[in-house]
């Protein structure tokens, strides 16, 4: 898709806060500072809309950005993020589970983990997770800029084996500074939102 108008629309916690256009939604999550903002910049041809930092946890908020009045990225807030309370993480984890067992509209989730090390714990168990609730789920591994090309192989397999995944269809190595994948994660997610039924 080319892409040329992008709003943020709204910041919501609560379903009360969801927009009502009715456009299908493809989240995007992941740790804190795996890099979900950088992502969604490229996607959308901006160098910095969509706040980016090396301050993990920034993100508190789902985030919807309408794009071309056509689909809503939705930017979760990344899990994994020690350092906030026990209540606050209790309340991250339902505003997730709300949004990602209950939203109709959602088509696709982007799980984002690092091309460099192998997927954590909490990736895998998100991974599993999305696959429990049946939601088409696209693995992108970010900062691939960061290993030598001759690596990127062994790190796509490392992740299929953690994840254990029949195949390495739905992994896409991925740059922000490079936009290598960029076409790649777009033809996932239009086919996601707009393909088929
Ligand atoms: N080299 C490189 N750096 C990246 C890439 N993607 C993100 N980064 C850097 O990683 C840091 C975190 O990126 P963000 O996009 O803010 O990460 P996030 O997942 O949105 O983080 P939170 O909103 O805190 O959960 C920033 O310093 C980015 O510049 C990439 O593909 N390559
Ligand atoms: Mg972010």
């Amino acid at each position: 898709m080319e892409v040329n108008h992008v709003e943020l629309v709204m910041s919501a916690v609560d379903p009360a806060q969801y927009p009502t256009t009715g456009y299908p939604e493809i989240a995007l999550v992941g740790r804190s500072n795996v890099g979900k903002s950088s992502l969604t910049n490229v996607l959308i041809n901006r160098r910095s809309y969509a706040r980016t930092s090396s301050q993990p946890g920034k993100t508190q908020t789902l985030n919807f950005y309408n794009v071309e009045d056509q689909l809503y990225f939705v930017d979760v807030p990344g899990y994994g993020y020690a350092k906030v309370s026990k209540s606050e993480r209790e309340k991250w984890g339902q505003m997730i589970e709300t949004y990602l067992t209950q939203r109709d509209q959602l088509k696709g989730v982007v799980s984002l983990v690092d091309a460099r090390h192998a997927p954590t714990e909490d990736d895998i168990q998100m991974y599993k997770y999305l696959a429990y609730f049946n939601l088409p789920t696209l693995i992108v591994a970010t900062k691939s800029d960061k290993i030598a090309r001759g690596k990127w192989n062994q790190a796509v397999s490392q992740i299929k084996k953690a994840m254990d995944l029949p195949n390495t269809d739905n992994i896409i190595m991925f740059s922000a500074p490079k936009k290598i994948g960029k076409d790649a994660v777009w033809n996932w997610i239009e086919q996601q939102a707009f393909g088929g039924n």
